[in-house]
């Protein structure tokens, strides 16, 4: 890879004087003169066999549009319509594979959404990685989403005294501390908070890492507690500690975003990046006021990700699932306050609810754990992201595997591959027929794209069409399309490119970044023109179109159709 420091600086230069520019056309749905209208509906079913694609733009124009993600593009080349991989692949980013080379692999080999944990490292290394990303999107036609995840406020061992990890015997006496000293002491840990021992009781459990090791308090020294190990096992750098009394975990009362948190987040906005996965959430109210601290801060929309790790999130999902923007299932935290035995039907029941009220989610840690240290995985760990792909999820997430794993780019693949295939079964073998109403669950607010929606792409499975073009100025049709899980992959077609990095999360959607004008028949051409030049459809092939036309200054009508196209 043969980029400098200064060209880099100077396309992250280029990369953010574009993204200020497509800001600026950030819009209210349905706003004319900053006033919002009331959406009259009307519904169109055309059948335009044999349509030619006049008006098609000069090739020039067509390579302008440089919103086709390159990936994508070589796996239709190599594999057809049906080969296209549905499921996200998210990636997090670490010392492993932080490179420009990596990085790009790791983008070859699928990588939708690159995440950085803003727990480790420093902002300059975040900042670094963030840039080389855009950059190779840039530089070489890759449609990489950016996430960062919060650290949150949760109570961890910063020291324990060794470099790596050490074993706690049955019956020997520790000391937890929050008090800062030089060195290490032998039988000592600190935690990160002052007050982690804040209402803890002599009797009460001290659980490392959600069942690792168990501790039972046997003496308070101040802020200090003496602890009993009970349940002997490993203490990990950056062990995760928590209290239990009757059975029922002890809330310290942290908040969701520390003053660290905010900071990174307003880093995250100076940065442009497209997601931020809040940890530790526990209430809705937290995920509305993150969104509305967003919206005063970018004029670009970041999504905002909740992620799913303790059990008072569980109790208020769906009002959480509702004021996101999308779900993390985030099984690592979560087996802490979860019994593992219950971790795969919480994850379920995650899926499909985020399925029913259309937010995309992402299933999370220890997919493929073992390829930290080893170049295969174990057969559990490929039914384990075979089941999440079978339950249709948006994406599934490496962790460590990619971040500090010595295999991060055959773990990669491992999912792809894994994904790939449970996908072909579900469609071939399982016949996969549409989803139920009872399965999509309750009626979405916006009614009639909804059910235009379930009718395209029942519409879609039943003729047996190559591919699902959809014309999307905020995602939205492409979502509902996507909420449906069809057969064939769904081409999103938007000029907002935060809508387009934003549906590289959703199950099924390839964005695409292109301009739209209000005469639909011009957007129609303009799309087959851009697939038919980069070689992607051919002569013969059909395609279902749905287009939600916004109402513009001339017309307060909002113009739904769908088409049914044969190439030519
Ligand atoms: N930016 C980073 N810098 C250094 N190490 C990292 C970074 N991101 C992740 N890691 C390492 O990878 C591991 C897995 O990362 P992550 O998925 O964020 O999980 P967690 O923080 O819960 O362990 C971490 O424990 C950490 O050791
Ligand atoms: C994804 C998770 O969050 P983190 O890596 O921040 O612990 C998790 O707990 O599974």
């Amino acid at each position: 890879m043969a980029a400098t420091t200064e060209s880099l600086l100077r396309i992250s230069q280029k990369v953010f004087a574009e993204s200020h520019s497509l800001d600026l056309k950030n819009q209210v749905f349905g706003t004319c003169n900053g006033m919002k209208q009331r959406r009259k509906v009307r519904v169109g079913v055309q059948a335009v066999a044999g349509a030619d694609s006049k008006g098609v733009k000069k090739s020039h124009d067509v390579n302008l549009m440089a919103g086709f993600d390159a990936v994508a593009e070589r796996e239709l080349r190599e594999k057809g319509f049906m080969g296209l991989r549905r499921t996200k692949l998210v990636c997090t980013i670490g010392p492993a594979c932080c490179s420009l080379e990596d990085l790009e692999r790791l983008a070859l080999g699928g990588m939708n959404v690159a995440r950085l944990n803003m727990c480790h490292n420093t902002r300059g290394w975040h900042r670094d990685v963030i840039r080389k990303i855009k950059w190779l999107n840039l530089d070489k036609g890759f449609c990489v989403s950016v996430m960062i995840d919060t650290e949150s406020s949760q109570i961890h061992v910063v020291d324990h005294g060794a470099p790596f990890s050490l074993k706690a015997e049955e019956g020997s006496v520790w000391v937890f501390t929050a008090q800062k000293f030089e060195g290490s002491r032998p039988f000592t840990v600190r935690a990160n908070y002052e007050g982690f021992s804040e209402g803890i009781m002599v009797g009460d459990e001290l659980v490392i890492d959600g069942g690792m090791a168990t501790f039972v308090v046997v003496e308070r020294m101040g802020n200090d507690l003496r602890c009993k190990c009970i349940d002997p096992g490993l203490l990990l750098p950056r062990a995760k500690l928590s209290f239990w009394r009757d059975g029922k975990l002890s809330y310290q009362g942290l908040p969701t975003l520390s003053d660290k948190d905010w900071d990174d987040i307003d880093f995250g906005v100076s940065e442009g990046v497209d997601f931020i996965a809040m940890s530790f959430v526990n209430d809705a109210d937290s995920v509305k006021h993150l969104k509305n601290y967003l919206s005063t801060k970018s004029s670009k929309e970041i999504r905002v990700l909740a992620k799913i790790e303790t059990l008072e999130s569980l109790r208020k999902l769906e009002e959480i699932i509702e004021a996101s923007d999308g779900i993390m299932v985030a099984r690592g935290d979560l087996g802490v306050e979860v019994p593992l035995e219950q971790i795969p039907t919480v994850q379920e029941e995650v899926t499909r609810t985020c399925r029913q009220l259309n937010k995309p989610v992402i299933i999370a840690s220890q997919l493929v754990e073992s390829m930290v240290e080893y170049p295969t995985p174990t057969r559990a760990e490929v039914a384990d992201v075979s089941e999440a792909v079978r339950q249709y999820a948006d994406a599934v997430m490496l962790s460590g595997e990619s971040a500090i794993g010595s295999h991060g780019q055959k773990a990669l693949s491992v999912l792809r591959m894994a994904s790939s295939r449970m996908e072909s079964w579900s469609r071939v073998e399982n016949q996969q027929v549409a989803f139920h109403q009872s399965e999509l669950g309750v009626p979405l607010p916006d009614h009639i794209a909804e059910e235009i929606c379930n009718s395209a792409v029942e519409m879609a499975n039943n003729i047996g069409v190559d591919a699902i073009f959809v014309y999307t100025k905020h995602g939205e049709m492409a979502r509902l399309l996507s909420r449906n899980r069809p057969k064939p992959p769904i081409f999103a077609f938007t000029d907002e490119k935060n809508v387009q990095m934003a549906l590289n999360l959703q199950w099924g959607v390839i964005p695409i970044l292109i301009d739209l004008s209000d005469d639909m028949e011009a957007n129609i051409s303009r799309s087959i023109g851009l697939v038919k030049t980069k070689g992607m459809v051919k002569d013969g092939n059909s395609v279902l179109m749905v287009s939600d036309l916004p109402p513009t200054c001339a017309t307060s009508t909002v113009f739904q159709s769908i088409q049914v196209k044969n190439i030519d």
